[in-house]
């Protein structure tokens, strides 16, 4: 063993002693034309291909996005495999990425073929004093294969690499809820047109009370829209997809849309149409948005008078100011006075039809309305609004879920049985938002019972709420009619006078 140990240590001197002698004599020029003769001769024995990705590279020495990407797309093999691991912490990431330190190797493999992924990290000896420090250590992947898997890699694997890497990228990020700022802020040192908090809604479809069936059939239909960006592609169409949800108020619109928020990793955009002057003003923010993202429009009867258009000459016949909401009225005088938003049915729809397709990334965009009625045909036909979610008063199975998250309720006693009664044969409607007030617990060690036992006094007394509306409406209409009997009545006689 002594032998071998003093044969090796006098090959290394050897070779050390070679090297330098050629590193002296040989005259810089002449090893430079040297060496890709000598990196030839290798190749014809080594089987291997290598490709660098470099993290800082071009003229101004930016960080390079496929390193990132690659970072992600390693991090789930590198945190299980990689001896030495080192942690990055970058802005807006959500969590730490752990990537293989320097000089780590690990394996990956793709459809049957086997690749090696290296970091290395380069010195350069540069002694020029630059402003991004960095790039005195530059770091670099190299991703190591077979020459006969040459095509697999170029054509398909970089590929996918890209999309999985983009996927990690967009679960690992921090994600943000984005309000639009009113536009004289636009302008001056830093300001932007979106000012941005930490999305942290709790919402999930596993705590939102709908009939699982309908869940569900949501939850695929964004699962399919948001791994559909080839089939997009290859029918010519933007990869987009509109959602109306409508409902009475406190039926959950509002938390659907963080759910879906959630579900997808998206962020949102909450779009204030009441701020937005023009429409010039609302395609500057709108292209702003970036992929991956949901842009909401609440209560987009109430935001714009969308419907002006069509009905502004009825309007100016009946004018009866008694029946618009006060919303209504406060936008009329704006109207007036030339104060109002001048955003247009024709801009929003121009803009959810041919603008996004000049933008790349996947967008979804929420209408939320209490009345669909009041909105524009042109608005909510299939193709701009490709999907209609109507969110309805609870039912037993939504109560289901509500008695799951606040009371964590599962059984199935005389009490849910008294309100899967109330609800389905006595047909009662109440919210999602009211059966939730009431089976929140009010103190600390409130029965479930208690709750249970409250949420049914409730929904009696809605009932009787609900018939005494009824009677109202009907003598309403009653004195309605008495009215304009009387007014019919009064002309006619008016017209025999006349005669
Ligand atoms: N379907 C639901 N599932 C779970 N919670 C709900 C549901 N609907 C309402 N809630 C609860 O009621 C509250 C109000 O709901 P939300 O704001 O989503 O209603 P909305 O339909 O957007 O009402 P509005 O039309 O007034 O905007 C929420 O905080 C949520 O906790
Ligand atoms: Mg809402």
């Amino acid at each position: 063993m002594g032998e071998v140990w003093t044969n090796i240590g006098s090959a290394v001197a050897s070779l050390v002693f070679i090297y330098t002698i050629f590193e002296r004599f040989f005259p810089y020029h002449l090893r430079e034309n040297l060496e890709p003769l000598v990196q030839r001769f290798i190749n014809l024995f080594y089987p291997y291909i290598q490709i660098k990705f470099f993290e800082y590279s071009g003229e101004r020495f930016e960080r390079n996005d496929d390193y990132a990407t690659i970072q992600n797309y390693l991090s789930k093999d590198s945190s299980s495999r990689a001896k030495k691991l080192r942690a990055n912490t970058s802005k807006g990431s959500k969590s730490i990425v752990l990537s293989m330190d320097d000089h780590e190797e690990i394996t990956d493999e793709f459809k049957g073929v086997k690749v090696w992924w290296q970091s290395k990290k380069h010195q350069t000896d540069s002694r020029s004093i630059s402003y991004f420090p960095k790039t005195e250590e530059s770091r670099f992947y190299i991703l190591k294969f077979h020459v006969r898997d040459r095509q697999v890699i170029t054509n398909r694997y970089l590929d996918h690499i890209r999309k999985e890497g983009k996927k990690m990228e967009v679960k690992n990020r921090e994600r943000k809820l984005y309000s639009n700022n009113p536009s004289q802020n636009w302008s001056g040192y830093n300001q932007t047109k979106w000012s941005h908090v930490t999305f942290e809604h709790p919402a999930t479809f596993d705590t939102l009370a709908m009939e699982s069936e309908k869940k569900e059939e949501i939850k695929n239909d964004l699962t399919k829209f948001s791994n559909s960006q080839d089939c997009y592609k290859r029918i010519g169409k933007a990869w987009k997809r509109g959602y109306l949800l409508h409902g009475p108020p406190g039926t959950g619109k509002s938390t659907m849309v963080a759910a879906m928020a959630n579900f997808l990793d998206y962020d949102v955009y909450d779009l204030e149409l009441t701020t937005v002057k023009d429409n010039t003003e609302l395609r500057r923010l709108l292209i702003e948005t970036s992929g991956k993202s949901i842009i909401v429009i609440e209560d987009i009867d109430c935001s714009l008078d969308l419907t002006g258009q069509r009905k502004q000459k009825k309007e100016e016949e009946e004018d009866d100011e008694d029946e618009i909401s006060p919303i209504e009225k406060q936008m009329k005088k704006e109207k007036s006075e030339g104060t109002g938003s001048k955003v247009t049915l024709s801009g929003l729809l121009n803009f959810i039809d041919g603008l996004w397709s000049a933008c790349g990334g996947e967008r979804i965009i929420v209408f939320t309305t209490n009345f669909i009625d009041k909105l524009d045909p042109a608005l909510i036909r299939k193709g701009r609004m490709d999907k209609h979610i109507e969110m309805s008063y609870c039912g037993f199975e939504a109560f289901k879920v509500l008695a799951r998250n606040y009371l964590y309720a599962e059984e199935e006693g005389e009490l849910f049985q008294e309100i899967q009664r109330l609800l389905e044969v006595e047909k009662i409607k109440m919210t999602p938002a009211d059966v939730g007030e009431n089976l929140l617990m009010k103190t600390e060690h409130e029965a479930k019972e208690t709750c249970l036992n409250r949420l049914i006094v409730a929904l009696k007394e809605e009932k009787e709420e609900a018939k005494k509306r009824v009677e109202e409406e009907e003598k309403k209409k009653e004195k309605e009619k008495d009215i304009k009997r009387k007014r019919r009545d009064d002309d006619q006689r008016e017209k025999k006078e006349d005669i």
